[in-house]
């Protein structure tokens, strides 16, 4: 592992059971940079994203991180109730109580990165809000939030801009942004093409296996994308 490596995944075999969803995967991935996992619906970048997560363990192949942490991990906003009786506050006040443990009082700290967090994704103005009560982009937004207020060295997200508006794609843009300037690994899954190449490194997967990895400039070329997304001619998203 050198120095300016976030992650380093090698040769890695994953999947669910006795289906195999990747392929002996090998990449390195940045600290301090924002890595876009880009790739066909099914082709594996969420299962991807679990195993840098540990919440899908590999059959074979290693994941070393540079951060001993534990990762924070932005899950799809589906794969979250939306019947939980919580505010908005309450969300992103978790991001804290998994630093702190559940029993701990949280700290002037702790409402200050809160407050931070909420302000960050635009969401202060729906701090008090039951989260069952937002739409889908706004809720999205506050899963980001607690995403962040964890200050993990490893911060994953799946797909954060899907069904966004633009104001909320700059929002959660600007967050990665800053996220990197802090030393952060930032990790995501995405179908938005601008924001995949704003990333400073890319992976390109197709049916569980790597493509190609490097700059997205030179991996989001539109042969391989056209190679990829079968009979694409051009590609304002993927
Ligand atoms: N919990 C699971 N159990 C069994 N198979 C799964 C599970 N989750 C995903 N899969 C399968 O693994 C493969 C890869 O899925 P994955 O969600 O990683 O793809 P993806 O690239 O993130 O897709 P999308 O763009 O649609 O989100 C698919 O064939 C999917 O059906």
């Amino acid at each position: 592992m050198h120095g300016t490596d976030g992650v380093v995944i090698s040769d890695v075999t994953a999947g669910y059971g006795s289906r195999t969803v990747l392929y002996g995967i090998t990449a390195r991935l940045p600290r301090s940079g924002v890595t876009a996992v880009v790739g066909p619906n099914g082709s594996g970048k969420s299962t991807l994203l679990g195993v840098l997560a540990g919440v899908v363990r590999p059959s074979r192949g290693t994941i070393d991180h540079a951060n001993p942490g534990r990762p924070a991990f932005v899950v799809q906003r589906d794969a979250v109730s939306d019947s939980l009786p919580m505010t908005v506050r309450d969300t992103v006040a978790m991001g804290r109580w998994v630093l702190r443990g559940p029993w701990r009082r949280l700290t002037a700290l702790d409402h200050s990165v809160i407050d931070a967090c909420l302000a960050a994704l635009d969401v202060s103005d729906l701090a008090g809000r039951q989260l069952s009560t937002l739409s889908g982009g706004q809720r999205q937004r506050v899963l980001v939030a607690q995403g962040l207020a964890q200050e993990s060295g490893l911060l994953l997200l799946d797909e954060p801009t899907t069904g966004l508006d633009m104001s909320a794609r700059e929002h959660i843009s600007g967050a990665l942004d800053r996220e990197r300037a802090r030393g952060v690994t930032v990790v995501h899954t995405t179908h938005d093409l601008e924001l995949a190449l704003r990333a400073d490194h890319c992976l390109l997967l197709e049916d569980g296996r790597l493509l190609a990895e490097g700059p997205p400039g030179s991996v989001l070329t539109s042969q391989a994308l056209g190679q990829v997304f079968h009979g694409l001619s051009s590609v304002p998203n993927l």
